[in-house]
């Protein structure tokens, strides 16, 4: 069990930093409002992110886990720091170079699944291929068949979403999100509208899809339960990592969740 924290002004490089990273952060600060009203929701974040693994981001509420999640996604620009994805440095990138970027190399998954209703899950999965302009055949039918096997919905891909149970619709929106093999998959409370019979078994098909398929995963969550499902826990408290605990016991989460470690 290893506790570690932030690698930059710490001792010399070991194998840990050389391993591939999916996304990292150096410096990131970002305020929200001005002068009196300013926000100070991420205070000088370094955070490195390695590929293949599934992380969970959970703190109290309001204290930066989603504007975290969003500078990283390159939803939102930080105030000062930056932002790497898959070797990309997010800053360089204008508008409309980040929109495309987003759709080709990050996936996103919802509390509230955000599917469209009108379209089938088949549908709804080939949405992203289609929006890039990608055929479905070749390897990329190769890739869409395996996540769709991954992920229990060969026989549901003709039903829309009014027809899929939460848990469903979830998996489905997941399989969306891992269709064009991004580099980093960001998950917002995914198991937020969830029952615990669903949530138990969409957290399993989002740890599928890093053992299996070799995705990298990062789920902002609330609930110990869910984050026993990750790899590694990012601790964040008042827009600072408190810890960034690799493959952490439940009761060395606890404590540090507490603040006693
Ligand atoms: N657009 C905004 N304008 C002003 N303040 C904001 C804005 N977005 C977030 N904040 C503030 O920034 C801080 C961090 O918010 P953030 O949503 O990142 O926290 P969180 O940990 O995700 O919270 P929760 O668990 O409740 O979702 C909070 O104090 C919040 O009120």
């Amino acid at each position: 069990m290893t506790t570690s924290t932030s690698p930059t002004n710490g001792p010399a490089p070991t194998a840990a930093d050389r391993v591939t990273l999916a996304a990292s952060a150096r410096g990131l600060a970002r305020v929200h409002g001005r002068g009196d009203a300013a926000v100070h929701a991420l205070r000088g974040v370094d955070l490195d992110l390695p590929a293949g693994r599934f992380t969970a981001v959970m703190g109290p509420s309001g204290s930066g886990k989603s504007t975290l999640m969003h500078c990283l996604a390159g939803l939102d620009a930080p105030t000062a720091g930056t932002v790497e994805v898959a070797g990309q440095a997010l800053e360089r990138l204008d508008d409309t170079a980040l929109t495309l970027f987003r759709r080709d190399h990050v996936g996103f998954v919802f509390q509230s699944f955000n599917l469209l209703p009108m379209l089938t899950a088949a549908q709804n999965i080939a949405l992203p291929l289609e929006l890039a302009g990608r055929r479905l055949s070749g390897a990329v039918r190769e890739r869409h068949d395996l996540v769709v096997d991954v992920l229990g919905l060969r026989d549901r891909l003709g039903h829309r979403p009014a027809e899929l149970s939460g848990g469903q619709q979830q998996r489905v929106a997941i399989a969306r999100a891992l269709v064009s093999e991004p580099a980093i998959v960001f998950a917002d409370e995914p198991t937020g509208n969830l029952d615990s019979a669903a949530s138990a078994e969409v957290l399993g098909f989002l740890r599928r899809s890093v053992r299996e398929l070799g995705q990298t995963v990062v789920m902002v969550t609330h609930e110990l339960d869910a984050a026993a499902y990750a790899d590694d826990v990012v601790v964040i408290a008042d827009g600072a990592i408190r810890a960034h605990l690799v493959e952490p016991s439940a009761d060395e989460l606890v404590a540090t969740l507490r603040g006693e470690r």
